[in-house]
């Protein structure tokens, strides 16, 4: 697994025209800490784990990740330079590749021979349980099983930091519960830095080790879960 890294946040605005969406927020997220982004609809989470990702380039201040400025108002650099992965709602699998050629995607994409990344596929999926699952299309699996694809998709690239949108917002509340237990499990075997965007508490609960609670662009609590004594938290 790649070094965690962790992620900072300095005074980092993102405005449209006249309009503040995100006012200078400022944290720090350590190597290896799971962060739940917590907020009604429209305080910016999404807007956030943009600016995260690489899709958004802030309007003021800088965000680190590990020793590098990646993004300000003066440059930005590309989600592909930032060794991340990302995890959606609608679990964007292409629907004409099999189970464990999705997965293996991100590897061949890096010129990984065909053989070694079906391997790294095949162990991705048996740690979400799927490990027969791999010759099928998406579109024969469940919602929940789709997810996990999804996240072993993530996973398999070894990125330095797991990006979740409201992941298991699409699913039933049962399986939701289950999901949620196996993602806060291999997000902590990785040791992965994760942020992770929900309006759903008890799901936050289970998985960070802080809740970053957003209204209207702002900061206006953190919840400390596991005290990690690595982490340091402002509010802005
Ligand atoms: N490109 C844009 N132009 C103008 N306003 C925008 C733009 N993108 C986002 N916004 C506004 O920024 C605010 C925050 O949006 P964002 O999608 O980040 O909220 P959210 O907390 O993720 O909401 P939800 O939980 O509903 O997904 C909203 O009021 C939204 O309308």
């Amino acid at each position: 697994m790649t070094r965690a890294v962790p992620i900072e946040l300095k005074s980092l605005r993102w405005s449209v025209g006249n309009l503040t969406i995100l006012h200078d927020l400022s944290l720090t997220i350590a190597a290896g800490e799971v962060v739940a982004l917590l907020g009604p609809s429209g305080c910016g989470k999404s807007t956030l784990l943009k600016l995260l990702a690489g899709l958004l380039q802030p309007s003021a201040g800088e965000l680190w990740i590990g020793d590098r400025c990646v993004a300000s108002a003066r440059h930005c650099d590309a989600p592909e330079q930032r060794h991340l992965g990302m995890v959606f709602q609608d679990y964007a699998l292409w629907p004409h590749m099999t189970v464990a050629q999705n997965v293996a995607f991100p590897l061949r994409m890096r010129g990984v021979s065909k053989s070694t990344a079906r391997l790294q596929a095949d162990a991705a999926l048996a740690q979400v349980a799927l490990a027969d699952f791999g010759d099928r299309k998406p579109a024969l699996l469940s919602g929940g099983q789709q997810q996990r694809v999804a996240l072993a998709r993530a996973l398999v690239a070894k990125p330095a930091i797991l990006l979740f949108d409201e992941p298991l917002s699409n699913l039933d509340r049962d399986l939701r519960e289950t999901l949620v237990h196996t993602m806060a499990d291999l997000l902590r075997a990785a040791g992965i830095t994760a942020v992770y965007v929900t309006h759903d508490r008890e799901e936050a609960s289970t998985l960070a080790d802080r809740i970053v609670h957003l209204a209207q662009g702002r900061i206006v609590s953190i919840t400390h879960l596991k005290g990690n004594p690595h982490a340091i938290s402002r509010v802005s």
